[in-house]
Order: C-alpha cells, then structure tokens, then sequence
C-alpha cells in the first residue's frame, strides 16, 4: 500500500493533497479589514467561488481522482445541484481522499468530545469569546462546527469572531518533507487560527495516525520571550510558502517578512537533528509585501525548467552605471543564498544568485542533463515583470512534471511559456475534453494550464498557495 505522506519534489506526479474551499468567511472581509486579513481588496464570493475555484477542484479531481468526475459533470454543474459537490457540509459533496479538503478533517475530528471541547476552548481563547458563546459552540454538531469554526458565522449572516479567509492557501500552513511533516508557525496574527486548528487535526485525525512521530514544530528561542515589551526581533516564524522539498535530500527555506532568521534556523536544527535531509538552503529575499515567500519568486515546473523573477533570481546588476550609484545604496533586490549541510565537515557554501542555486538542483539533485531554462515573470519586460509578478505569475503548481497550472491573466508570462515551447490551455477546454474522452490526462504534457483569477488574485496567492502536497510519486 502506498503511504498517505511522502514528498520529495516539486514536481513529482500530485497524488493527494489538502485544500481548502473558500468558506463564507472570504465574502465577509470589509475593506477596513482587507489589509489586516492580508486580502488586497474585498472579493465577490460567489464569482470567486463558481467562475474560478470551482475549476481548480474539478480539474485536481481529474487527475487525483476522476472516479468522483468524470461522466457526472453534467450533473454536479446543474443549477438545482447548487454547488453541493463543492460543499463541504452538503450531503452531495465529493469528500474525496485524494483532494482532500480541510473542513471535512475537522469536522471528523469534532466528533470527538475531548478534541471538541479542547478545540472549542482554544478557538475561543484566540478569539477572546464570552464563556457562554464557548458552552453553545461546544454543543453543536460537528459538521456544522467546523464550518463556524473556519467562517466566524454562526450562519450566514450571524458574524461571531473573525474569518480566517488565508485559510484557502493551505501551502502555508504546513509542509510535508519525505515522510515527515513541519507545522507552520505564522508571522501574521490574521493566520494565528488556522495553524492551531491544522495542528489539531495533524495530531488528532486518522489518517494522519502513522505520522505523529514526524510532526515536527517549531519552538521559539529563549531570548523571543524574555525579550522586553511588544519586541517580536527574535521571534521564530515560519510558513509552508517558505519551504520547497526540491529532492529527497534538499529542502530549501526562504528567509521573508514571513519567515524570521529564527524561524529558518529552528527549521535547520529540527532537520538534521531528525535527519530529515542532508542539505538545506536558506534564501534570503527582501521583506516586502510584494515577494511575501520565496514561492511568490520562483516554483518549479520541470527538472530543468523555472518560473521565476528576474529581478530577484539575476546576478545583482553591476553598480556604477549610472552617476547616482556612486552616491546612493541600491536597494537590495536580489536574494542572498546559503546552503548548509548536516555533515559538519562540510562548510556552508553561498550561491551568488538564485539562478546559480536552481541550475545546481536541476543538474545536480535531480540529474537534469539538459540545460536549465528559466520562464520569467512578465517575459522579463518592465513593468509586465511586477505586475504579473504581484498576481502569482511564478506561483505555480505542479501536477505532475511539466504540467502546471497558473492564472490566465498574466498575459506576458503566458507569453514566455510559449516561446518556451509550452502549450497554453484554458481549464473549461482541457475539463470538456476530460469528460468528453477527446483527451486523457496522459496525453497532457508541457502544459500550462490557466485558471481564471479576477477574484482569487486579490487574496495574493497563486495555486502552488493554495495546495499543501501530502503525497507526490518519486522522479526518476
Ligand atoms: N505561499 C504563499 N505565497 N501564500 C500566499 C498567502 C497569501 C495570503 N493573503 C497572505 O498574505 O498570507
């Protein structure tokens, strides 16, 4: 039988993984609130839901588990259906084992009156609730439960406690390497909810039984909490959109606004002290809003081939090309890498780009014998490159290798694909000819896939955000 957990690429073919549909709570955000939730703008649920997310799940469907798809599209599409298979608390719902959505993990592990009333009393600690509020939750049904929990609605209209709308970008709150899984530890208070509740459900459903002994959890320094005042310097944060398991052997961690220099050194320790790999490369980005993790920047769509920023991932520019650059610090753009081993004869090695990094993985972890190539955001064209950047361009996901998807609108990196000798295909067309038989998911090769992403763009992820792979084939 087939292990539930195994991940030692990016690209390795997509077996199962955790998502999580966009609950009520993302038609809830109000533009006060927007920033704080990290969403960019408030966004129409019902458009992100049906004309964008919906397709995401239909399509991992078909190549995870098109037994719960495929000859049923007619029906599950029909408006009487009301979206039931998408659903989590719906009678109709797919509830598969292979797209595996989150709410239905908690609701299971609900059923359980000690996990219940621990859960209960925790979500209602973090969300400062009356005791009363907490005795009422505590005695509902679990199914209903878990979609209060994740919503902060008592029904559609009644508001309890905050959304936890980021919920929906699952890569963050865990990352699974081998056979061993690292729980998230979040910079942003807007994620605080989410992590406790996925470490729950980690350590108290069944299907994560065989795995307790490699959940592995980040502790904060000494020095963080004996730090005075509200001084967060020494905090250990990290989460999942920082992590990439590039070979069974190599991990790479990015050092971000989200991941603290603590965090990336806890994670380090926690690794080879459980040899979990040998190798692991810290990539130290510029703290902004814009790049957020390293999987903003750069995914990986085959062995030798790269989605990238260019601006980030190049050799730094040489200085003096301009009168002002002797006189002013450029800003630092370009990220600062280095890789460290846990054989302590070895010393650590910088990179000095990110280029140089990723051609060293293709050629040298994943045996690539061909020249490593790079897809850049924007076509590498300003001011395309920011742009597309800012709306997931890099952020892809892999289904299997060479096969990824993203979102249609980055018309430039689309572009770049194509001169790259990908195929570019619009999800509705490549699910119709799924379900018609006219295409069968091994025919599809060196393909980006696009999505629609007026509404999902404004919560700042992409679809490598919103997947967390449990299990991926080997590459060979
Ligand atoms: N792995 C990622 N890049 N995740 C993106 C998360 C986006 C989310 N709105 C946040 O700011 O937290």
């Amino acid at each position: 039988m087939k292990p539930l957990i195994n991940v030692n690429s990016e690209i390795g073919t997509l077996r199962k993984l955790l998502v999580h549909s966009p609950d009520s709570g993302l038609g809830q955000v109000v533009p006060s609130k927007a920033q704080d939730w990290l969403f960019e703008d408030i966004v129409h649920l019902n458009t992100l839901r049906k004309g964008e997310y919906d397709y995401y799940i239909k399509l991992l469907l078909y190549f995870l588990d098109a037994q719960k798809i495929k000859g049923k599209l007619k029906h599950i599409d029909t408006p009487e259906q009301d979206r039931a298979f998408f659903k989590p608390d719906a009678k109709a719902f797919h509830r598969s084992d292979k797209v595996i959505e989150v709410q239905s993990l908690l609701a299971d592990i609900l059923e359980d009156h000690n996990v219940r009333t621990n859960l209960v009393a925790a979500v209602c600690a973090i969300e400062g609730c009356n005791y009363r509020l907490q005795q009422l939750l505590s005695k509902k049904d679990p199914i209903k439960l878990a979609k209060i929990i994740l919503s902060g609605s008592l029904d559609d209209e009644h508001m309890i406690f905050a959304p936890i709308p980021n919920l929906i970008f699952t890569r963050d709150l865990g990352i699974v390497i081998n056979r061993f899984i690292l729980l998230n530890k979040p910079a942003k208070k807007a994620r605080g909810r989410e992590s406790m509740i996925m470490r729950y459900i980690f350590f108290n459903h069944p299907i994560f039984k065989d795995f307790q002994e490699t959940i592995l959890e980040i502790p904060d320094p000494i020095q963080h909490f004996l730090r005075p005042g509200e001084d967060e310097e020494k905090r250990a944060t990290l989460e999942g959109g920082d992590v990439m398991v590039v070979s069974s052997n190599h991990v790479l961690i990015g050092c971000s606004e989200r991941t603290s220099p603590h965090g990336a050194n806890e994670a380090i320790k926690l690794f080879f002290k459980h040899k979990v790999v040998e190798k692991v490369t810290v990539i130290k980005i510029p703290a902004k809003r814009d790049f957020m993790h390293i999987d903003t920047i750069f995914t990986q769509v085959k062995r030798n081939v790269w989605a990238v920023l260019a601006s980030v991932a190049k050799p730094t520019p040489s200085k003096d090309e301009e009168p002002l650059d002797f006189f002013t610090e450029p800003e630092q753009q370009t990220a600062e890498i280095i890789q460290f081993y846990s054989d302590k004869t070895l010393k650590p090695r910088r990179f000095p780009s990110l280029e140089e990094l990723l051609d060293d993985i293709s050629r040298n972890d994943l045996n690539s014998t061909e020249k490593t190539q790079f897809i850049y955001s924007g076509n590498n064209v300003f001011p395309f490159d920011a742009r597309e950047q800012w709306t997931d361009s890099c952020n892809l996901l892999a289904l299997k290798e060479g096969v990824v998807l993203g979102y249609d609108r980055n018309d430039k990196t689309i572009q770049a694909f194509l001169e790259k000798g990908f195929q570019v295909k619009e999800v509705a067309k490549v699910i119709e000819e799924l379900e018609l038989d006219i295409l069968h998911i091994n025919q599809i090769e060196n393909t980006l896939i696009l999505l629609p992403s007026a509404e999902l763009s404004r919560a700042r992820g992409g679809f490598h955000c919103m997947s967390l792979p449990l299990l991926r084939d080997d590459i060979h």
